[in-house]
């Protein structure tokens, strides 16, 4: 986002807490719910309907990202962007974010502040109004980054993964498969053996750049979940660990099969089936023509052998499960 010399760029070891501290909370925003924002020993948190909506997701380099592939502002707005998501998922807007870093003691002072500013830009574009409040910083030898979220629910019913009903349609709003790609263009392009190297954009032709900033610095839908619940979604759910895995989920809460139509998966289905990270929402609405930004994938079917159905036949279970996924001798 922006440079200086090395000089003028320290590293954390040769700073105090509060020196940190301080340099984040200047790159900080204040939201339009905060009461009582970063500084005292917690924040507060306006919630107009009197629930609030919460949820976590945390960041660790190695499985989440490698910061030969991630620039701080990069790793910042992903880490807010997939807690705002997983908020929009229910329904609800999100109010507030709470960040927990804890951090190498030799990465530069400027990572740390582009990670802010990644954090308020993500914010500002995703879920305006919504703004890091408070957090947590300590040492660590693995880059981690640990995200709560809040959310309001602006006086509606959560939208949960159960309520899908026989004869619903299927929609789904946001990318389907881009993250995938970008990753899979950054474990075959960008590593030196089994070590990632930085990217070379000028590599790549657009396509490919696209895909690696959705894997990177993903832009999920969020402003279209409240908006789905007003539109009168029955279930819902934000897509992270791939169609084929999360619609099983959905199926499952909501105790029936998901039957999807492979022509509506865009032109590589398998890829739209086990790609993860789009953070997508899929929802279900009543019989009919899903509301606008939705496209309609499927459809809701009574409750069979097996959860999900692509163009009537059961597919594999793919998608991301980090035990059985990350192998942390690949990079
Ligand atoms: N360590 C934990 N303690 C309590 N609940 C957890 C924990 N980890 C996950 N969960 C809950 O399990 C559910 C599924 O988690 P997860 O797969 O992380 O959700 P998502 O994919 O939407 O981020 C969520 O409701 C989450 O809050
Ligand atoms: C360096 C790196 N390796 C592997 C991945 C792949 N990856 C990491 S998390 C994830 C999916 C979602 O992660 P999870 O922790 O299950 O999030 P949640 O479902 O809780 O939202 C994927 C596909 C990645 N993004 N970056
Ligand atoms: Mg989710």
């Amino acid at each position: 986002m922006h440079s200086r010399p090395r000089d003028d760029d320290p590293r954390l070891g040769d700073l105090s807490e509060g020196e940190i501290l301080r340099a984040i909370l200047n790159r900080t925003a204040r939201g339009a719910h905060t009461v009582i924002g970063p500084g005292d020993d917690a924040a507060v948190i306006a919630a107009p309907s009197g629930s609030v909506v919460a949820t976590t997701d945390t960041l660790v380099h190695g499985p989440d990202f490698r910061m030969a592939w991630s620039s701080g502002f990069d790793l910042g707005w992903k880490s807010a962007a997939v807690n705002l998501a997983d908020i929009a998922a229910m329904g609800a807007r999100p109010t507030a974010l709470l960040v927990a870093l804890a951090v190498p003691r030799d990465l530069r002072l400027s990572f740390v502040e582009s990670l802010a500013d990644g954090f308020r830009e993500a914010c500002a574009a995703l879920a305006p109004g919504c703004a890091v409040v408070g957090g947590d910083l300590t040492v660590s030898d693995v880059l981690t980054v640990a995200v709560t979220a809040l959310g309001d629910l602006e006086g509606r019913q959560a939208v949960t993964r159960s309520g899908a009903r026989v004869g619903d349609v299927v929609a789904v709003a946001g990318e389907l498969g881009h993250a995938a790609l970008g990753l899979s263009v950054l474990f075959g392009r960008f590593r030196d053996g089994d070590t990632p190297v930085p990217i070379d954009r000028a590599a790549l032709g657009a396509g490919e750049r696209a895909a690696l900033d959705a894997q990177l610095r993903p832009s999920p839908p969020i402003g279209l979940g409240p908006f789905a619940a007003i539109a009168g979604a029955t279930a819902m759910m934000d897509i992270s660990d791939g169609l084929a895995l999360d619609a099983r989920r959905l199926a499952a809460a909501s105790e029936v099969t998901i039957a999807l139509d492979g022509g509506a998966l865009g032109e590589n289905v398998e890829r739209a089936l086990g790609g993860g990270e789009d953070h997508a929402l899929l929802a279900t609405f009543p019989p009919g023509i899903p509301p606008a930004g939705f496209r309609a994938i499927g459809e809701v079917v009574a409750r069979g052998e097996d959860a999900l159905l692509v163009d009537g036949a059961p597919v594999e279970a793919s998608g991301w499960d980090p035990y059985r996924d990350w192998d942390s001798a690949s990079g």
